[in-house]
């Protein structure tokens, strides 16, 4: 994928990470709840329970028709707390439901009856290591009490509801279990508060209703944050991908542009090599020399050659003229090659022109440069050329006395090579009035 392609990517999963964000705080402040209601209609079993086994008197009685309307008669007995009321059933005796996952309880009811209507709410839970089957009275009592309108509800938060001293002290209960628990209730009861009066009490208990979120604030909050920071770390791993992709696809054009601009280096190297030499002999031409001269200035404001051969193939046009050009430019190409061995590296040999040649000499002195042009005449004179031909050249030397001197020492040279033509050729001739023979 391209790198705007996953960029917009990113950018409509980021606006779907905040839509989706926000929706779910407002879902979770609004609704998100869940709800279990025990009632007529849910199906649960319903059990009278009063003080009668404790050696009272009291008597609680379910409507045959409707087992959540019920009769408690609150009787003065010898036994010291009358009670009545019923049990509603959740689970079996060892195993109940969680309702730990709910955070609060609304009772809805209607009563008749003497005075205030006091309610005692229990909740039972089977508690692992003390509750026994055999005996229900061993399964934690979690209870509050409190006061109902006539007709109506009252909502109570689970957190309000304690468990009974008498239970934790009868149990024998370590301090830090005595909290109550709502993770395995058995059953709901619901009883007569310790301050009813005496009398008839008639209830009917359109609903118990449990309500809590889906999920509690703090695990939306631990689930969001959990889900941004692992958007957050796959955005910069993606980051860091892209970005040691593109580094790489870098290194790559680098090391193509290095590799074209030597090419392109070469190139052009081989381009000025080219403008500076004769493509027939490889000799360097006229731009070849001034460069040359150029560089020996610079280098030395004397200059480092003290000696010019003027050197021109002798009958050259004869050679042309009875063989034809490829034979004369085949003889122009043997001198350069001839020439070349018998020169120095610091030498320079040059196409002056035509059939004419030179060869700048550096810290070689006139005598040496005399001997150096007469063993090229030899050279020449002796050798094997193209059609049997028989090739010699003339030659004129002349002494160059610094660079400024060498338009001069030129001109020179080429007046000895005339001196030399006109002498019969296959020659050598100094410039300085001393002509020596060849
Ligand atoms: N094949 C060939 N001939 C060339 C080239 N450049 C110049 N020439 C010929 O070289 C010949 C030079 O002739 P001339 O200047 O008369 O000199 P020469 O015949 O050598 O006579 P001398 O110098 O007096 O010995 C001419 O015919 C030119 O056309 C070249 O690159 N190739």
């Amino acid at each position: 994928m391209r790198k705007n392609q996953v960029g917009r990517a990113m950018q409509y999963i980021t606006l779907a990470m905040i839509i989706l964000t926000a929706a779910l705080l407002w879902w979770h402040r609004l609704g998100m709840v869940r709800v279990l209601e025990i009632s007529a209609r849910s199906g649960h079993a319903v059990e009278a329970r009063d003080d009668h086994a404790d050696g009272g008197m009291s008597r609680a009685v379910l409507a045959p028709e409707n087992p959540f309307a019920f009769t408690c008669t609150l009787t003065k007995s010898a036994y010291a707390w009358p009670y009545c009321g019923v049990h509603f059933l959740l689970g079996r005796d060892d195993g109940g439901i969680d309702l730990s996952v709910f955070d609060h309880m609304t009772v809805v009811m209607d009563r008749a009856g003497p005075g205030e209507h006091h309610v005692r709410v229990a909740i039972r839970n089977f508690e692992r290591g003390f509750s026994t089957v055999a005996d229900y009275r061993t399964q934690k009592i979690n209870e509050i009490e409190f006061t109902i309108p006539p007709a109506g509800s009252v909502t109570i938060p689970l957190g309000l509801l304690r468990t009974a001293a008498w239970w934790n002290s009868m149990m024998k209960v370590p301090l830090l279990r005595t909290g109550p628990n709502f993770d395995n209730v058995t059953s709901i009861e619901l009883y007569t508060g310790s301050l009813s009066e005496m009398g008839t009490h008639r209830m009917h208990v359109q609903a118990i209703r449990f309500e809590g979120k889906w999920i509690s604030e703090r695990q939306l909050a631990l689930a969001l944050v959990c889900a941004w920071c692992l958007y957050g770390a796959s955005w910069l791993a993606l980051g860091m991908v892209q970005y040691r992709g593109q580094l790489r696809s870098e290194k790559a054009r680098v090391a193509t542009l290095t590799v074209i601009n030597r090419a392109l280096q070469l190139e052009s190297q081989q381009l000025a090599d080219l403008v500076k030499h004769d493509p027939l002999t490889g000799a360097l031409n006229r731009q070849g020399l001034r460069d040359v001269l150029l560089k020996d200035q610079e280098s030395n404001a004397d200059g480092q050659f003290d000696a010019v051969l003027f050197i021109d193939l002798d009958h050259f046009k004869r050679i042309n003229d009875q063989h034809g050009h490829d034979v004369g430019d085949r003889v122009l190409k043997q001198f350069a090659a001839v020439a070349t061995p018998v020169l120095r590296g610091s030498d320079k040999l040059v196409r002056w022109g035509g059939e004419e040649f030179l060869v700048l000499c550096a810290g070689i002195g006139q005598d040496n440069a005399v001997e150096l042009a007469r063993r090229l005449c030899n050279r020449l004179a002796g050798m094997a050329w193209p059609e049997g031909l028989r090739v010699t050249a003339s030659i004129g030397v002349a002494a160059i006395h610094g660079s400024a001197d060498m338009g001069e020492a030129i001109k020179r040279a080429d007046a000895a090579l005339y001196v030399a033509k006109r002498n019969g050729r296959n020659r050598v001739e100094i410039a300085t009035g001393a002509h020596a023979q060849a």
